[in-house]
């Protein structure tokens, strides 16, 4: 069932509701494969219905050019969709969800501020609008979300707390490549040779949190990954950084859980990764 209005999903969902059914949500932008499939098959697992919300947010792009060149394929996500299956695909034109006079934003500090915060100003405030509008339309339980958007998680972990949202936010672990490379709707938009480089940002990552776990020094490790990525022709790595892994704010207290999180450009698309430390 693709629903194109929050009325219709609203009815349907007040349904569930009242049947008592607990109701699970992938909110996705489109273009899935098998990280956004991993979200909808544990959804579909720990709750008795489940929407996918499919929706290329315009609010969170703060590179039109990212915004126009990003893949629109919902036919196919409906028969991938289809065979898990979700109960739901909400996939709203623009104007359902920003209708003429809307006036309101989230507007996040804190954990939104730093790497992906900073690099891409208002993206956060975008993804959490964005997020507040569809637990409120799916009237969800569950929210379903990737760690391979770590800090996206952080972030929607500070949004429901901050304003008291009554939907458990559930993090779920980043589908990877035989090669190691995080699964990404972007990463159609490599070239062949692009795509062969594309494993060296996880491999580096992966290198240098192992050094640092041997007790080598954080910044000559995190050097080292930059300069390997480099070498294997990235044209520029945005940032490599050891962040705490719930408040994204430098951390050298290796007894506070830390993660390393990366982004770098290559073939003109810009990769993301994080793993733990
Ligand atoms: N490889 C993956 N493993 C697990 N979850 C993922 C993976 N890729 C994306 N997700 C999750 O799917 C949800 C929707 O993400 P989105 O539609 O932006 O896909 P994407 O592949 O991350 O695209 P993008 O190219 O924009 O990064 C998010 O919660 C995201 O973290
Ligand atoms: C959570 C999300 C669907 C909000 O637009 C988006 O940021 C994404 O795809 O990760
Ligand atoms: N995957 C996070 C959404 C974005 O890149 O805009």
């Amino acid at each position: 069932m693709i629903l194109k209005t929050v009325a219709d999903l609203r009815a349907v969902a007040r349904g569930w509701r009242a049947a008592g059914e607990v109701i699970g949500v992938v909110p996705t932008m489109g273009a899935l494969h098998d990280g956004h499939l991993s979200l909808a098959r544990r959804a579909r697992a720990e709750c008795d219905r489940v929407v996918t919300t499919v929706f290329v947010n315009p609010r969170q792009f703060n590179n039109p050019d990212d915004l126009k060149k990003y893949p629109r394929t919902l036919e196919a996500d409906a028969e991938l969709l289809g065979a898990i299956p979700v109960d739901a695909i909400f996939a709203p034109p623009v104007e359902e969800v920003y209708p003429e006079g809307f006036i309101t934003n989230v507007t996040m500090q804190g954990v939104a501020q730093p790497l992906e915060g900073h690099m891409r100003p208002g993206h956060f405030d975008g993804v959490a609008t964005v997020v507040t509008k569809l637990f409120g339309m799916t009237l969800a339980d569950r929210g379903y979300f990737g760690q391979k958007d770590w800090q996206q998680l952080q972030v929607v972990l500070r949004l429901v707390r901050d304003l008291n949202i009554p939907v458990e936010v559930v993090g779920c672990e980043t589908i990877r490549e035989a090669d190691g490379l995080a699964m990404s709707s972007r990463n159609v938009r490599l070239t062949a040779a692009g795509r062969a480089k594309a494993p060296v940002l996880f491999a580096a990552i992966s290198r240098a949190a192992e050094d640092i776990r041997a007790g080598h020094a954080d910044r000559m490790a995190i050097r080292e990954a930059a300069e390997a990525m480099r070498e294997a022709g990235f044209e520029r790595v945005e940032y490599i950084e050891l962040r705490d892994a719930e408040t994204l704010m430098p951390s050298d207290d290796p007894r506070r859980p830390r993660r390393m999180l990366a982004a770098a450009w290559l073939d003109g698309v810009r990769l993301i990764d994080n793993i733990p430390v």
